[in-house]
């Protein structure tokens, strides 16, 4: 593992080692961050406005990525998916420590077709199901029994039937705009090289760390 983590940290950045796809940079970053052993590197900070320009940030996980964008799954009801619907914008922050490397993007959101959130909510163990389901996302509750009797008594209704993805429930997908890829070097003296969507072309500008 030490090993592998020499090979990818602290390892320069340069405009030729790019892909000129931003995604297919990522995907290859993704699959460094793994080689470097980093737990859950698909853990990623998504940060939203909503129409108070309340700014806040969470983590989710990334399930699927591709060039339509990145897609995590989530209750629309809860207060991201209602800032989202009201600010169709959001940015997201990956920070995989074992290999020194971030990735920040910035975009726009649309809830993803219906048949990808049903295929991936029917993909999730029905215990998670019931969970998404019962549970009315950030909303104050009295205690954590209040939570398990309700988780309780559908475990014991639906006695494992398949239970079909509820309409509050789906994905969402950051349509990127910008992506920065960060590679932690020695003296702070750190590279960083943006993607910017400049009329459907990815230009590729290094910035200062
Ligand atoms: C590692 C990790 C992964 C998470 N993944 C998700 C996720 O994919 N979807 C989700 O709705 N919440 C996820 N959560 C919970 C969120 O961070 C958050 O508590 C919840 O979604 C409520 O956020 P909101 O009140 O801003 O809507 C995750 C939390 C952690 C720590
Ligand atoms: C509330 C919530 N919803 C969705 C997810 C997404 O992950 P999964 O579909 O694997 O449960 C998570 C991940 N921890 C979560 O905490």
């Amino acid at each position: 593992m030490a090993a592998e983590k020499l090979i990818f940290s602290q390892i320069p950045l340069s405009k030729s080692d790019l892909n000129p796809s931003p995604i297919n940079q990522f995907q290859t970053w993704f699959h460094e961050a793994t080689l470097c052993g980093q737990p859950e590197p698909n853990a990623m900070t998504l940060a939203t406005v909503d129409q108070n320009y309340d700014v806040t940030a969470r983590t989710v996980l990334l399930k699927s990525v591709d060039e339509q964008g990145f897609v995590f799954y989530t209750n629309y009801l809860s207060p991201k998916g209602q800032a989202l619907k009201a600010i169709p914008k959001a940015a997201l922050v990956f920070w995989w420590q074992s290999c020194q490397r971030q990735v920040r993007v910035t975009g726009t959101v649309t809830v993803v077709e219906a048949k990808l959130s049903d295929d991936y909510f029917a993909s999730r163990p029905q215990d998670s199901q019931i969970a998404s389901i019962i549970s009315k996302q950030s909303e104050v509750i009295p205690s954590r029994d209040y939570l398990l009797e309700k988780f309780n008594e559908m475990q014991s209704r639906v006695q494992g039937k398949p239970i079909p993805r509820p309409d509050f429930w789906g994905g969402f997908r950051l349509i990127p705009s910008t992506v920065e890829f960060w590679q932690g070097r020695e003296h702070r003296m750190s590279d960083r090289f943006k993607y910017l969507n400049v009329d459907d072309i990815w230009q590729i500008v290094q910035l200062s760390p």
